[in-house]
């Protein structure tokens, strides 16, 4: 970005406004206004249709891009230039009009254990209830942990911290990167390791979405994207994509890169935790993407199929919760 001509001067960031969302997209507009000194960037904060149905829990709302779809607008109409997102709510397949133009350095992956009186799962008594708001955490809780009770948890950050501390739950689970993020690691009693509870696809990460066909704009922000973690993600994203999965779906997805390698686990399960698929593979680094296919396909063959039908069923009726 030597040349100035090819700087921008002017990026406008569409965002939701959770606490969350808009540290996410500050942290964006930091990072550019380091790269480019010139440019003015902007926040454009929205409502997403998943911010505001909070009455209703997520797998019973469907439709894929929750948080997404109003940023997307933003991007289509001009009113935007690029979107910030968790890369976890990012759908695996955006529409043709839409790219993933890069995908920043992951920030801790791990799920997070939040109580005010227990140090963490095993020291849960029976009975006990543990606020969640997804089937996959729901799923390896129960497994490990079938004498607990695990009861829907939904709303931002902040609510669901309340709603812990007004005592409708014994204990809460949620990723432990918003809570570093908006300055809250203090409540972790435990980070849940990825043997325990393996972690969304992308949890952790942030992705920027923009408007195909803007090569430009792409480059401007191919600086911020971090090839570790790109690698990872990729590969995560591709088991979700391969199985059709969307965040209702108790699917977990985690690489990790040792040298130059990618070793990549992955599991799907049904929410009650009765039954849970496991597979794992490695690859060298540059073959993200088909080892995320690879391990998908050995999820399908080992029943994965079966396992997600089930559980179509299980949303359409009057049941659980989700991310
Ligand atoms: N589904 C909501 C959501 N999307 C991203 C995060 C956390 C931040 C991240 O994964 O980067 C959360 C909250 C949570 O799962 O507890």
């Amino acid at each position: 970005m030597s040349d100035p001509s090819y700087a921008p001067t002017r990026l406008v960031i569409a965002t939701r406004e959770s606490r969350l969302a808009l540290w996410q997209a500050q942290h964006v507009r930091e990072r550019l206004r380091a790269l480019y000194p010139d440019c003015r960037v902007k926040l454009l904060g929205m409502t997403t249709r998943g911010d505001r149905i909070l009455d209703r829990t997520l797998s019973k709302v469907g439709g894929k891009g929750l948080f997404v779809k109003e940023l997307e607008t933003a991007l289509l109409d001009g009113r935007a230039d690029l979107a910030v997102h968790s890369l976890k709510d990012v759908p695996m397949q955006l529409g043709a009009e839409f790219e993933l133009a890069c995908v920043l350095q992951r920030e801790d992956p791990r799920d997070a254990f939040v109580s005010n009186r227990y140090p963490g799962l095993s020291a849960l008594p029976p009975g006990a209830v543990v606020g969640t708001s997804s089937l996959r955490r729901e799923a390896q809780i129960r497994e490990r942990h079938p004498h607990l009770r695990v009861r829907a948890l939904r709303g931002n950050l902040d609510t669901r911290l309340a709603k812990l501390d007004r005592g409708d739950y014994d204990a809460i689970v949620l990723a432990a990167s918003g809570l570093m993020r908006l300055g809250m690691a203090e409540r972790i009693r435990a980070c849940l390791d990825s043997d325990e509870v393996l972690p969304a696809a992308g949890q952790g990460a942030l992705g920027i979405e923009i408007r195909a066909g803007r090569p430009e704009l792409a480059a401007w922000l191919a600086p911020l994207a971090d090839a570790d973690t790109t690698a990872c993600t990729s590969a995560e994203r591709a088991v979700s994509r391969t199985l059709g999965g969307s965040c209702q779906v108790p699917l977990g997805a985690y690489a990790q890169r040792e040298g130059d390698t990618l070793r990549l686990r992955a599991l799907v399960a049904s929410p009650d935790g009765q039954r849970v698929l496991r597979e794992s593979a490695a690859a060298p680094l540059g073959e993200a993407h088909a080892l995320g296919v690879r391990v998908a396909q050995a999820l399908l063959a080992a029943g994965a199929e079966g396992l997600l039908r089930d559980l179509e069923r299980l949303v359409d009726s009057d049941s659980v919760q989700a991310p």
